[in-house]
């Protein structure tokens, strides 16, 4: 292991029961990196998550840690909303995680201040939105500063603003030195954490091509557009990285990168799609 490595998994493989969801699974998380895991739903992202957090147990393989006090924030999925506030929330956990009272209560307020969310003594999470709830549950990971933070798909189902609070919060996390590995569904957010990208297929981990080109790294487009939603129904599989909602103006609104739009567009035009606009945008 290099000085700098932080995290190691070496030819990890988990099975639950006789069935091999991850095989030979060798990967480093290293001091300020930031990884996206990605797959299909069922891959085995959350499987590789969980055990590079040291929450389930590997069935062959090493997990090798730098030294045995490396802190490891991990935020599920999703956090359940409970009858309590986040102040209340994030105290029981502080103490299950041994913080001081005082140094708790300290934190508690950094990390509200932190995530731009209101320290409120009366709101309770079962009134939060979902984005105060991925806050929250973001919190609680970073209750003691973490080394690795592990993010188990932190955008899900948040709208356009929440994720553009979450982006900015994550991409000071990162300028901080916490290293970030995360399972990121959507190309065009993992590509705004400067990050590099695993695939999980057939439960095994693969690391993506990318063109070095910074410009085209940096290009991705928006097609406003109609299209046959059996097609649609169909374009997960063909175009894995395009995603997909119904634009404000009531067409749909196809984003992909610049990678995709060679393939992507005669794709689209050959199956009956009528394009409203189409229009490059830059990321940064
Ligand atoms: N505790 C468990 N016991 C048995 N099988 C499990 C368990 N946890 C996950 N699996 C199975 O392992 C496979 C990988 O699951 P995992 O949740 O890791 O995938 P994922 O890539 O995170 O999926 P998704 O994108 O849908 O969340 C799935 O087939 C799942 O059913």
């Amino acid at each position: 292991m290099t000085t700098e490595a932080l995290l190691t998994l070496k030819e990890v493989t988990k099975k639950y029961g006789n069935r091999e969801v991850l095989s030979d699974i060798s990967i480093t998380i290293s001091q300020g990196d930031c990884i996206i895991l990605r797959g299909s739903n069922g891959s085995g992202k959350s499987t590789m998550l969980r055990i590079v957090s040291g929450l389930i147990p590997i069935t062959s393989g090493q997990r090798l840690l730098k030294h045995s006090n490396l802190l490891i924030g991990y935020t599920p999925d999703r956090l359940s909303k409970l009858r309590m506030t986040s102040t209340e929330y994030l105290t029981h956990m502080g103490r299950i995680s041994d913080i001081p009272k005082r140094n708790l209560k300290d934190r508690i307020r950094e990390l509200h201040e932190f995530f731009n969310l209101e320290q409120s003594d009366s709101l309770k999470m079962t009134h939060f939105s979902k984005g105060m709830l991925q806050k929250t549950n973001l919190m609680q990971a970073m209750i003691k500063t973490p080394d690795v933070l592990v993010l188990d798909e932190p955008f899900s189902g948040l709208d356009k603003e929440s994720t553009g609070h979450l982006l900015h919060s994550l991409k000071k996390i990162k300028s901080q030195g916490t290293s970030i590995l995360a399972a990121v569904h959507d190309p065009l957010l993992a590509s705004q954490l400067e990050s590099r990208t695993y695939w999980i297929r057939q439960g095994r981990l693969t690391k993506e091509d990318v063109d070095s080109s910074s410009d085209q790294k940096a290009a991705y487009f928006e097609l406003e557009g109609v299209l046959n939603q059996d097609v649609v129904d169909l374009l997960p599989n063909l175009f894995p990285d395009i995603t997909y909602k119904t634009g404000d103006s009531g067409y749909m609104l196809f984003t992909f990168m610049h990678k995709d739009y060679r393939e992507f567009l005669p794709e689209f035009v050959h199956k009956g799609g009528e394009i409203i606009s189409l229009t490059r945008k830059e990321l940064r």
